[in-house]
């Protein structure tokens, strides 16, 4: 039974504005412990007269140490370029980049005890996997070294492949062997591009999982890019959305996903359909936006389920600020699977939505055939427009 529905209990952080969602401002002093990035700006130049590219805009954002933070965008919304900068790879146009609360833009890449992984790791063929992970650790004693590249194959699954040849190695196992490279000199921030992105869905989930688990355990200060919000999910404490190269949000993943804030963050973290209160009072659903005039009802993922038989008694009933709400009657626009569950798109207030089919013992779901939606407002948030 689906639980009665008071507004606070689905959508919190009443009034959030993009900028106020930001944890820290331009203004927050660096912090003293970690990394701090303050009004951080890219600009490129424009090629052949065209304007100069402003990628990242006026980002400031801070990771303490031992947390990892994830940068979640679109494609081309300055994520890259935010963590290159960090890196000191790219150069800024303005703003500060500290830590510990000193300045290290003007140290140079190899000196600021920051480590790079990206999507290609790019082992040395013409070495194994030993010889790879020592690269970052020339002069260190022999024997040391040769414990801290077992300890880090160790850390990342892969004991005793030390003397493989890195030709051989799986996909995976590549880019568990670049974190191990990029592990081993123990760098005081791990910065992180699109680590994943080149291994095929089902390795992405184990590994983001993985890592995860490995980057806590060696209390590892990351920065990691991407553009998959599940992985950024599973990976990090904090995530930040970005688009346009601002930093539109900053929190939690359970945060964000109760309460992403704006529209767009909505959009990218794959809430949809977005109504207004015209729209979700068509729907009978205005309830969940008493209080909150101008807002958006942003339904999540998996927040209606469909049922095709004409009885659905058997459904829940859901309970809107005190009142019992009937289920809607749709056209079904399209059928499929997607997690191994039935679902459907239904044509809600001029948008395809997402249903999961409950099983209800009906006959197969047709598309141009009627069903009965219901909401579940727990899975629901009221965000900016
Ligand atoms: N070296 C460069 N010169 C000029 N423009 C660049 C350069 N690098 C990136 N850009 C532009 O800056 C913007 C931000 O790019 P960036 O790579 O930082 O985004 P992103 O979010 O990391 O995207 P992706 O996920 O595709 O890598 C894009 O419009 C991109 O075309």
């Amino acid at each position: 039974m689906i639980q009665p529905h008071t507004p606070d209990s689905t959508a919190r952080g009443r009034g959030r504005g993009l900028e106020a969602s930001a944890s820290v401002t331009a203004d927050t002093p660096p912090a003293e412990s970690g990394l701090s990035v303050r009004n951080l700006s890219v600009v490129y130049p424009g090629a052949r007269g065209a304007a100069p590219l402003t990628a990242v805009d006026a980002v400031s954002l801070d990771v303490p140490r031992g947390q990892v933070l994830a940068l979640l965008g679109a494609s081309g919304s300055g994520k890259s370029s935010l963590l290159r900068a960090v890196a000191g790879l790219e150069d800024i146009a303005d703003g500060t980049v500290t830590w510990d609360g000193d300045d290290v833009v003007p140290v140079p890449v190899h000196r600021r005890g920051f480590g790079l992984m990206f999507q290609d790791g790019q082992l040395f063929p013409f070495r194994d996997v030993a010889g790879n992970i020592a690269y970052g650790l020339a002069g260190m004693p022999r024997a040391e070294r040769a414990r801290r590249v077992e300890e880090v194959l160790d850390v990342v699954g892969l004991p005793g492949y030390g003397d493989r040849a890195v030709t051989t190695l799986s996909g995976g196992q590549a880019q568990r062997v670049v974190l191990a490279r990029a592990l081993a000199p123990r760098p005081r921030l791990l910065l992180l591009d699109e680590p994943l992105s080149a291994l095929d869905r089902a390795l992405r989930e184990q590994l983001a999982t993985d890592l995860r688990r490995i980057l806590k355990a060696q209390g590892t200060t990351a920065l990691y890019v991407t553009h998959d919000q599940d992985e950024a999910m599973s990976v990090a404490d904090r995530v930040g959305v970005m688009a346009s190269g601002r930093l539109l949000r900053l929190d939690t993943p359970e945060q964000l996903w109760t309460d992403p804030g704006s529209a767009p963050v909505a959009r990218f973290l794959g809430f949809g359909p977005l109504l207004d209160v015209d729209a979700a009072a068509r729907l009978g659903w205005s309830g969940l936006l008493e209080g909150r005039p101008g807002e958006l009802l942003a339904l999540a993922p998996g927040a209606l389920t469909a049922y095709a038989a004409d009885d659905v008694g058997a459904g829940a009933d859901v309970v809107i600020s005190g009142r019992t709400e009937a289920g809607v009657r749709v056209p079904v626009s399209a059928v499929g699977m997607r997690g191994g569950r039935r679902v459907i798109g239904v044509e809600l207030a001029g948008e395809t939505a997402t249903a999961v089919l409950a099983d209800d013992g009906a006959e197969p779901v047709r598309a141009g055939q009627e069903v009965t939606v219901r909401l579940d407002p727990r899975r629901t948030a009221v965000v900016q427009a």
